[in-house]
């Protein structure tokens, strides 16, 4: 794996940022729709969940943030960098992303697929090798390594996103729907990766499974209509879940996030 190097070496330390990502007054278009609509976030290490209903923007931001998308208005920074104006290669070296639909050869093995990433990472060749390596066994396809990416079934190809999305060691790791297609064994494995991965850097994490936020999550947002409607852990989510039991959910969790959404939507009405 990559070695970390000090701060006086690393233009990217987390000293010399307060935020690994912040967002204020963000904008971001999808195609003509203004799909982040004024948000702010303000994320540190540790996994955090993006919940929200289908079309709330939660793509748009990881897009945003991954640096794939400029933002219409607003200022956005990733490690300390301006995406609208700064240098992003730095940042993108230090990117882990994972995108709800992502591309490669079909023809490439396991290993090469994500070896080309590294490659793509800038990673010192030497180090390459053991860190494709690392990340095929965190992901637990050791024994799919060199079969071809077309003969994965989706939940190993799912795996095999997510390795290319950690091979750098990245200091920002965005995934989009990671848990689309694990089977229930594979999305407990996923939850203790989260926990692992975020203990020393920035994980954003979109899905629309609160159960895997209630499990894996240090806290949650709420995003709908391109806004951030509310930030809490996701013992907060589940308090409120327990107050409102009339709303649906089979889980308090779940229920609290019901609760909050209708909230929202109620106060928000015209
Ligand atoms: N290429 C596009 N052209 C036009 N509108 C788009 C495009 N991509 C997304 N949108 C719109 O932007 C809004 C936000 O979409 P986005 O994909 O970010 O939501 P999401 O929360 O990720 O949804 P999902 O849970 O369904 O993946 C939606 O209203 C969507 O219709």
């Amino acid at each position: 794996m990559t070695g970390r190097h000090s701060a006086a070496d690393d233009p990217l330390a987390p000293t010399t940022y307060a935020w690994a990502v912040e967002a204020s007054d963000l904008s971001v278009h999808a195609g003509h729709s203004l799909a982040v609509d004024r948000l702010d976030l303000r994320l540190r290490n540790g996994v955090h969940g993006l919940l929200g209903p289908n079309g709330a923007g939660k793509t748009t931001l990881m897009r945003a943030v991954a640096t794939v998308l400029r933002p219409a208005a607003g200022r956005l920074t990733v490690l300390g960098h301006d995406v609208a104006h700064d240098d992003l290669r730095p940042v993108r070296r230090r990117l882990g992303y994972l995108p709800q639909e992502f591309g490669y050869y079909r023809n490439f093995t396991v290993r090469e697929f994500v070896e080309y990433v590294a490659w793509l990472k800038e990673l010192p060749a030497g180090t390459i090798p053991a860190a494709v390596q690392r990340a095929i066994d965190r992901v637990q396809l050791t024994d799919r390594a060199d079969h071809r990416m077309k003969t994965l079934s989706g939940g190993m190809l799912r795996r095999a996103g997510i390795a290319q999305a950690i091979v750098n060691d990245p200091r920002i790791l965005l995934l989009d729907e990671p848990t689309a297609g694990l089977d229930p064994d594979q999305r407990l494995d996923f939850r203790a990766l989260l926990r692992d991965l975020g203990t020393d850097s920035c994980v954003l994490v979109s899905t629309h499974l609160v159960e895997d936020v209630a499990a894996a999550c240090t806290d949650v947002s709420l995003i709908h209509t391109g806004q951030i409607v509310m930030t809490g852990t996701p013992k907060d989510l589940a308090a409120a879940g327990e107050t409102a039991p009339g709303d649906p959910g089979d889980s308090a969790a779940e229920r609290g996030y019901s609760a909050l959404m209708r909230r929202h939507r109620e106060a928000t009405r015209p």
